[in-house]
């Protein structure tokens, strides 16, 4: 599903982000990205939705050569990604259907459809009862609730999580944990980068590690590793 090969990742300011990084990550699989701050991890998972482009090396992401892959056809890839991040993204003057059911309609899904599809995804992530509520009107835990089910609303292959729960307190901190295992149990592949010893070594899943843009660690049902 992700095959990496040779990464590296320089910015404009001369910055290195990835120093030589190679990861395969199978259909399926659930995988948290820890390590120091700055070490690289959200450049290693911006890389895989063509958020940034590697200075060298090969991607391979759900049979999407990225290195080769035209311009225009970098949204229909991206429909078979879902996106959470740390501070939510929802559009704040549209409702929490509203929210979801924009990532249908820019794809030009039927009016009955969508419908269908948002309340599903909605009880998936028990929210159908705040439908018509602003983001505004929500707790941090449901509004990134409503970014998950944007997320997943499209029946992505992947999900990726850029510290999902770095806003939220441990007990919606564990909600949002429970949905996104209950995503990986429907076949999607995870990946979660995160700063939570707690969650790590609760939950146990493949740990990858990175430190100064390098794979330190890649452990099947590894820990945390650092100190929190
Ligand atoms: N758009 C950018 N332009 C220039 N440098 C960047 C950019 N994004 C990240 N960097 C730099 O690349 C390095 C890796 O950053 P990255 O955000 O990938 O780390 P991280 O492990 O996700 O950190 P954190 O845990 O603090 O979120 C850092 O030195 C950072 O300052």
């Amino acid at each position: 599903m992700i095959d990496m090969q040779g990464i590296y990742k320089t910015y404009p300011n001369g910055v290195t982000a990835l120093n030589g990084l190679d990861v395969h990550i199978e259909q399926g699989e659930f995988v948290y990205v820890v390590g120091p701050s700055g070490a690289g991890k959200s450049t290693f998972i911006r890389l895989m939705f063509r958020e940034e482009k590697p200075t060298k090396g090969s991607i391979m992401v759900n049979s999407t050569n990225l290195n080769k892959v035209k311009e225009r056809k970098i949204p229909n890839f991206r429909r078979n990604i879902g996106v959470v991040y740390q501070d939510f993204r929802l559009l704040p003057k549209l409702s929490v259907y509203e929210n979801v059911a924009f990532a249908l309609e820019v794809i030009e899904e039927s009016p009955k459809n969508i419908k269908r599809r948002v309340m599903d995804v909605l009880d998936q992530v028990r929210l159908k009862n705040k439908a018509r509520f602003i983001p505004d009107e929500l707790s941090g835990g449901e509004q990134q609730r409503v970014s998950i089910a944007r997320a997943i609303v499209n029946h992505p292959q992947l999900l990726i999580a850029d510290e999902p729960t770095g806003n939220l307190d441990p007990d919606t901190s564990w909600e949002i944990m429970q949905i996104l295992e209950e995503i990986n149990a429907t076949g999607t592949t995870v990946v979660m980068a995160t700063h939570s010893k707690e969650i790590v070594n609760t939950i146990r899943k493949r740990v990858i590690a990175i430190e100064d843009g390098q794979i330190a660690r890649d452990e099947k049902r590894g820990d945390y590793g650092y100190e929190a």
